[in-house]
């Protein structure tokens, strides 16, 4: 069951990017996040479905800090994470963690797996060495990959064996929520319902805040409690699974449903 009150709140959310190239007849400035309002609670996974270019990657920025919006608030626990103090910048750091689409570029290639999970515990100067070397083998537990596992490079695992240490990663410092940005796009078909699972039962298992971002509805629909359509930079729809499913009251959103085929 979710908790009521959001950890993580986006409040009127804008984020205008400088374009890229500037090509002549092309806008100088890309809305990417235009007007968002979210929120995330414990236990609940969140999906966020769109086709590219409608902004996910940019909105899963801002939620764990990567990006500051150009107008609007983040909020987590109650407060301000935008007029913060070194503490709650701190302690947003490590209560908001991001899972993203290719753990072949996430993870630092030349680390063992031993030290990319120890890594966030040495940052953030968590328990003894011997603290961190019980709870680095507790990650590897918690995503389902053998103990020696510790002692390979990422290289030396398969695809979807990476993204359970990018996952484990993730998990380090007991974070609050999870944003899984397309985390199985990059992977195999074959492994694919496997991450998905591994990532609702860890959901459940540590009462997470599950923020799932795909471009494929249908993979939204497996994992989601609640769905988010987005358009253009907007939430245009917004409901549980089942209502945007079997009631959606938006076009675009009929239009996402109409052409989704099944990609798990
Ligand atoms: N750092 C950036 N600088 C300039 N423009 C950007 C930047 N990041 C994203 N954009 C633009 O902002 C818009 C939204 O991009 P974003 O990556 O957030 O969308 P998306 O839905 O995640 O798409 P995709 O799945 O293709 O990554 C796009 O037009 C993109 O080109």
């Amino acid at each position: 069951m979710s908790d009521d009150t959001p950890v993580l709140e986006l409040k009127d959310v804008h984020v205008v990017h400088k374009a890229r190239t500037g090509k002549l007849f092309r806008p100088d400035r890309v809305h990417a996040v235009a007007g968002v309002d979210m929120a995330v609670r414990r236990g609940e996974t969140i999906g966020i479905v769109g086709e590219s270019g409608c902004g996910k990657s940019t909105l899963a920025k801002v939620m764990v800090g990567l990006q500051a919006p150009t107008s609007g608030d983040v909020v987590f626990n109650g407060r301000s994470v935008l007029k913060r103090n070194a503490r709650t910048r701190k302690e947003f750091g490590r209560a908001i963690s991001i899972v993203f689409q290719d753990p072949s570029t996430a993870l630092n290639g030349r680390m063992l797996v031993r030290d990319i999970l120890r890594d966030p515990l040495d940052v953030h100067g968590i328990g003894s060495p011997r603290d961190r070397e019980k709870r680095v083998s507790e990650l590897l537990d918690l995503v389902g990959l053998p103990q020696s596992a510790l002692d390979v490079l990422p290289s030396q695992v398969s695809g979807g064996q990476r993204q359970r240490v990018a996952i484990a990663r993730a998990l380090a410092l007991e974070p609050d929520v999870i944003v899984a940005d397309e985390p199985t796009s990059a992977l195999d078909v074959s492994v694919r319902a496997q991450v998905l699972n591994l990532l609702t039962d860890l959901k459940a298992r540590l009462n997470l805040g599950l923020v799932f971002i795909s471009h494929d509805i249908q993979t939204v629909r497996y994992v989601s409690d609640r769905i988010a359509v987005m358009y253009f930079g907007k939430v245009v729809e917004e409901g549980t699974a089942e209502e945007v499913f079997d009631r959606p009251t938006n076009d675009y959103t009929r239009t996402l449903l109409g052409a989704a085929p099944t990609l798990l």
